[in-house]
């Protein structure tokens, strides 16, 4: 299957957009009028570093209020059109995508419409071009494939086909039963196919598509499960992403094409599981089943300075237990949560932050080759020679993800890179890491999503909007079976905004409430909660005697779902790190963000 993107999907000039879309890969593109217009280049000179890129120009686009208008109006189009179909010539390019009209001059008139394209189609033709028509989701009187075909069916043109356009398709109705109409067009009636996703909202169509829209995978469309039927028709021409989203405009063309083309990989290994032959996609029939990993093996926190992450890791009752054999960095321990602390170079340079995970993965070299062909930067696999052979590689964000089996024989051990220092016991809270709360770059979110459910196999949640002080915050988890990996990602919050900016790691006690207290007794300061909040909570709950005075004491905020009960509360933060206590009863899914209000509030009150 070929790939292709269109132009409109990517920031900047059209040189560096078509350059984005030949790094990641791509095989053509779909050339915007805009971006043409908007270049110093020829369009002879656009075809020439098409061809140098190794890039196809499968079509151009879009034509505008074409059919069903009066006929001097018609000629006006034919006269517009002919010049279009000359600019295609010399750009090498044999298709043009014509958008159903939204002109107050169309009728509602399906044989005008036809008699018009066909009269299109016909000087197309001339030119060796083919009319691919489209129905846009909020198209005056045609706004739906089925109506759009049946228009080019009437038209009955060997130049006329349709375009199928995932957005207007699902944006519209995402039933099954309405998309049946799907198998009466033939494959070779199908022109081009264009895809996008977009996250469930019940918003006006027009805006929510040029808005909103984004890469297969990241929304809440199943495009899957459209090119599936789309391609039972025979289609074969290319998979093409065409995505508006105000992120992507702005943000570097590089990257996004990435993750477009890590998109596209991801679905089409998906219909392969559907049955679909590949073909000679290269990597994606080959590629390693998604095996989720099943557990955080450890978090890495580096810090220019140790003392204060220290006293913080002694204060929750983890030992100092082991100490990397050839770097300055340090292995804590209570329960089955694992903490580094590394104060080497990278700690200069960011402050102190959580800059890695291990994950506990069922083959990390299998996950390692699955990464590297969906296009995440691969780590080297040894810093000295004598560490552990460990595979990592880079999520999104610059996160570095070590992909471990811990202990377990004859796989490389990161463990074995640490040697055993004398220590105290560390305290019986039973920590375990429950969860790892991953903020995220602003123009890194969808990706990042993408990435962990398309590399890692996580399965993205529900987004939810958590309201800061000084901002709204958009936050989705990702979580591996058996909630054994849970990362919510959360972005919004402005770049130097260290408070909305600051990881946690989430440790689950069994006990919160002894947890929170011996955290106390030590010396750990609890992050205080306002007595509104408790006032709410007498008002929203029945707690059983003293409970809540328990909690108002500590700082404990409370949540429950239709599974359980949460309970959880938060240490001071050191640099853009802190720790949450939590203890999850009951199957609770979530993470308390009926709380994070509250929570941001306090911790911009502490700064
Ligand atoms: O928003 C638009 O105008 C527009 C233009 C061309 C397309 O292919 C499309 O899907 C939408
Ligand atoms: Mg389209």
């Amino acid at each position: 299957m070929r790939t292709s993107i269109a132009t409109v999907s990517l920031s900047g000039s059209l040189t560096e957009k078509l350059t984005a879309a030949a790094r990641a890969g791509f095989d053509g593109v779909e050339i915007f009028e805009n971006d043409l217009l908007a270049s110093p280049l020829a369009p002879e000179e656009i075809r020439a570093r098409c061809a140098d890129l190794g890039l196809s120009i499968d079509l151009y686009q879009p034509m505008r209020d074409v059919e069903a208008v009066p006929e001097d109006e018609f000629a006006r189009t034919l006269r517009r059109a002919r010049h279009k179909f000359e600019l295609m010539g010399r750009l090498g390019a044999d298709t043009v995508l014509v958008c159903s009209s939204v002109s107050p001059l169309a009728e509602d008139d399906d044989a005008l419409a036809a008699e018009q394209l066909a009269r299109l189609a016909d000087l197309a033709g001339d030119f060796g071009v083919r009319v691919a028509y489209e129905a846009l989701a909020w198209g005056r009187h045609v706004s739906t494939y089925d109506h759009a075909w049946h228009i080019v069916e009437t038209a009955g043109h060997p130049a006329l086909g349709t375009c199928l356009d995932s957005f207007h398709i699902l944006s519209r109705s995402s039933d099954p039963k309405d998309l049946k109409g799907i198998a009466d067009i033939p494959g070779e009636k199908i022109f081009f196919l264009q895809l996008a996703d977009a996250p469930l909202l019940g918003m006006d169509v027009l805006q929510w598509s040029r808005h909103h829209r984004c890469f297969p995978g990241q929304g809440g469309f199943d495009v899957t499960g459209l090119v599936h039927r789309i391609l039972h028709t025979g289609y074969s021409g290319p998979l093409s992403l065409e995505v508006f989203n105000d992120v992507f405009r702005q943000a570097e063309a590089g990257p996004t094409a990435v993750d477009a083309r890590r998109s596209l990989l991801v679905l089409q290994e998906e219909l392969g599981r559907l049955g679909h032959e590949l073909g000679e996609e290269q990597g994606v029939a080959a590629l390693p089943a998604p095996a989720a990993p099943t557990a955080v093996a450890f978090a890495e926190l580096v810090t220019p300075d140790a003392e204060p992450v220290s006293a913080l890791l002694g204060a929750l009752g983890f030992a100092r237990t082991a100490r990397h054999r050839g770097k300055p960095v340090e292995l804590w321990e209570q329960g089955e949560a694992r903490v580094l602390v590394n104060t080497g170079p990278a700690a200069r340079r960011d402050g102190t932050t959580l800059a890695a995970l291990g994950l506990e993965c069922p083959d990390p070299a299998a996950t390692a080759r699955r990464a590297e062909a969906l296009l995440a930067p691969v780590l080297p696999r040894r810093r000295a020679a004598e560490d552990a052979p460990l595979d990592a590689v880079a999520a999104p964000d610059g996160t570095e993800l070590f992909l471990c089996a811990t202990n377990r024989p004859g796989l490389p051990n990161w463990r074995a890179d640490f040697e055993d220092v004398p220590h105290t016991p560390a305290a019986a809270d039973g920590l375990r890491i429950d969860h790892v709360a991953l903020t995220q770059p602003w123009h890194h979110f969808d990706e990042a999503v993408l990435f962990h459910r398309g590399v890692l196999g996580l399965e993205p949640r529900e987004s939810v909007d958590v309201p800061d002080p000084y901002g709204l915050l958009r936050s989705r988890a990702v979580t591996g079976p058996g909630g054994g990996v849970r990362f919510p990602l959360t972005v919004g919050a402005a770049p130097g905004d260290d408070t909305a900016q600051a990881r946690h790691i989430a440790l689950a006690a069994d006990d919160v409430v002894a947890a929170a207290r011996r955290f106390t007794a030590a010396g750990g300061r609890l992050l205080p909660i306002p007595a509104n909040y408790y006032d709410d909570l007498a008002a929203r709950f029945e707690f059983a005697d003293g409970e809540l005075e328990t909690y108002r004491a500590l700082g404990i905020l409370y949540d429950r779902d239709t599974h359980g009960v949460f309970r959880h509360c938060y240490t001071h933060t050191v640099g853009r790190v802190f720790f949450e206590l939590v203890q999850r009863d009951g199957g609770y899914q979530g993470y308390g963000a009926a709380n994070a209000p509250v929570r941001l509030a306090a911790q911009r009150a502490q700064r």
